[in-house]
């Protein structure tokens, strides 16, 4: 058996074929020329060579490397490595490089004309190759993310029962209260150090969607991984199964969870007390437990519960605030205002929303304002109308009182822009349309450059579009948009929207706080990552309408965040990994997650040479 090594006149066919016009070159056979600034100049060390560790301890060998994500390079296996590993034959005997695998996964993509056949594409590549998969969603980001991400991972929830392949994450149903610490002993990594959980209530904007939530965290892990460096086998999703009140899923045959209602009250309360119990009985108290998607109700109040006893954040209400505050902050560049200076008006006071008003606030009496003074300058509109003291319609309870103003009841969105003149308009309620052309019309007559964020989660959901946004104030808002918009050309100018998405916060916090096993988490913690964050936007960006530094930047993102938060964990005490590192970036650097591909020939090994390079 002989190993065929692809040469520069079919690699020249491969790039050159019609599948693969819109790749960027890349040299064939030699080095990746990578677009990651971070590992420009020197690759980061790899992990504790996990590979050889599993290949010494577990004696892996033949198809099981193959079968296995971590260990299996595909063609890119070595002879060498295929004749010690017992895979010889079992494989094509073309040897290739993980640039032309790349080649080939972008090929089969772009192939696909349904994104959600692209995600199934993309989950099956990570069943079988993750280093392929990660470096291909590193390389490729602004053109994966959305499929691995919001809006496709939407779509893909939504049909998740149809879509199942294979297990990934844990389920947890309350039908097994009591033995979830057993359950966690099955996950096979033992190093855990990250966990999103759901309970699917709130998925998105798209509701109540049970366990089929489950993509949910996966998709959020895998931007851990993508836009974090955060090794996938410190990373576990969770779907937390306590039933679901979507009648079309009780009613589906193909539903994964168990058909019943959700369990509420007390046996709710006393499984998740149980569930954040067994996380830090299996894998530590310093393991970060990110909740995500949960209903309102229950996201506040699990916050407050848990916060200051473990280490949590949830992502919806926390890194959605800090994504808006970072753009309200670079906006203030744009439109010259000091930050109490302008008026907020949200549409809606769920999760999202209430943190952003929380979060402003805080950033307000940072820079001397009173929280009084800071909390006047944010007004909320909810389903029952502006949300004014003493209003007819009543439902004002917990956390929008803080923001309930003195005056006269306003029934609509439309009637409270007019009442209020807002400097900035934020949408988070999920309402697709809810900012009409009235409305951005009369932002545009209130302000010179009016802020417009239509933050609800999918596109589907968005307030308006983004080229709504620019054609009904003649091109001169600051726009931002939680799901991502095409570019927009008005009059002749080229405007991109920025993502208002917290993706540019959830992983860039997390590896601080893993890395430097922060106890808890605060929201101030949150606000440094806003104020990173606004600080790595350039003024061209600005020029261009963005209020967030492009994607394919976001991982030198993550880690300028995952850097601050560590100085300031350590100057406030939080952080409990000693000795303190006295270069945190040095450090948390080092521990980034290496997409190439690891030798499993023992250096020692001695062969003949020219073994390797037979046809
Ligand atoms: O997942 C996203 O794109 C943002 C988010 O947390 C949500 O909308 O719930
Ligand atoms: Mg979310």
């Amino acid at each position: 058996m002989m190993a065929l090594k692809i040469g520069p006149d079919v690699a020249k066919r491969i790039l050159n074929s019609s599948y693969c016009k819109r790749l960027t070159p890349c040299t064939v056979g030699g080095f990746h020329q990578s677009s990651l600034t971070m590992h420009k100049n020197k690759p980061p060390a790899p992990l504790p060579t996990a590979q050889k560790e599993l290949i010494n301890n577990s004696k892996v060998r033949g198809i099981d490397i193959l079968r296995d994500p971590k260990l299996n390079k595909g063609q890119a296996f070595t002879l060498k490595e295929r004749q010690l590993m017992g895979i010889h034959g079992l494989l094509p005997p073309c040897i290739i490089t993980q640039d032309q695998q790349m080649i080939r996964v972008m090929s089969n993509i772009r192939k696909r004309t349904s994104d959600v056949d692209k995600y199934i594409y993309l989950l099956a590549l990570m069943d079988r190759n993750e280093r392929l998969f990660y470096r291909s969603l590193i390389e490729h980001v602004e053109e994966l993310m959305p499929i691995v991400y919001t809006p496709t991972v939407g779509k893909a929830c939504q049909e998740y029962g149809l879509l199942y392949r294979r297990p990934r994450g844990l389920f947890l149903s309350i039908k097994d209260a009591g033995h979830l610490y057993q359950m966690m002993c099955n996950w096979p990594e033992k190093d855990v150090k990250a966990i999103v959980v759901t309970d699917g209530e709130r998925i998105l904007g798209l509701g109540d969607l049970g366990v089929y939530g489950m993509g949910i965290p996966v998709g959020k892990l895998s931007l851990y991984t993508a836009l974090g460096g955060i090794a996938p086998h410190h990373c576990l999703p969770i779907a937390l199964d306590v039933g679901t009140n979507n009648q079309k899923l009780l009613d589906d045959p193909l539903y994964i969870g168990a058909q019943m209602n959700r369990v509420t009250g007390e046996k709710y309360d006393a499984f998740i007390d149980e569930f954040m119990e067994s996380v830090v009985k299996r894998f530590g108290r310093s393991t970060l437990v990110q909740f995500e998607d949960f209903g309102n109700n229950n996201a506040f109040r699990l916050l407050e519960k848990y916060r200051y006893t473990y280490c949590t954040f949830n992502d919806d209400i926390q890194g959605t605030a800090a994504v808006a505050a970072s753009g309200v902050f670079s906006s203030l560049r744009i439109t010259g205002k000091k930050l109490s200076d302008n008026v907020f008006l949200m549409q809606g006071a769920g999760e999202a929303n209430i943190g952003i008003g929380n979060l402003l606030a805080l950033a307000m009496q940072a820079e001397g304002t009173s929280r009084k003074e800071a909390l006047s300058k944010i007004w909320m509109v909810d389903s029952k109308g502006l949300i004014v003291n003493n209003r007819p319609k009543g439902g004002i309870s917990g956390h929008k009182k803080d923001f309930a103003k003195d005056h006269k009841p306003v029934d609509t969105l439309e009637e409270a822009v007019r009442a209020i003149k807002p400097t900035a308009l934020i949408g988070a309620a999920a309402i697709p349309g809810a900012f009409t052309k009235q409305i951005l019309h009369d932002m545009a007559k209130f302000n010179e450059r009016p802020i417009i964020f239509a933050l609800s989660n999918p596109t589907s959901m968005a307030e308006c579009t983004a080229q709504e946004a620019y054609r009904e104030t003649d091109g001169r808002c600051v726009f931002a948009s939680g799901s991502p918009f095409d570019a927009v050309t008005y009059k002749g100018k080229t405007f991109y929207p920025g993502q208002g998405n917290n993706s540019y916060i959830f992983p860039g916090v997390a590896l601080g706080i893993i890395t430097c096993k922060v106890r808890h988490v605060p929201d101030e913690i949150f606000l440094q990552a806003a104020q990173s964050l606004a600080k790595l936007v350039s003024n061209q960006d600005l020029e261009e309408g963005r209020v967030y530094p492009p994607l394919n930047q976001i991982r030198d993102v993550s880690l300028q965040i995952a850097t601050d938060v560590a100085e300031y964990a350590y100057k406030n005490k939080l952080a409990s990994y000693y000795p303190e590192p006295p270069n945190k970036r040095e450090f948390i650097w080092q521990q980034l997650y290496s997409t190439d591909y690891e030798s499993y020939v023992p250096e020692t090994w001695s062969w003949p040479d020219q073994t390797d390079q037979q046809l």
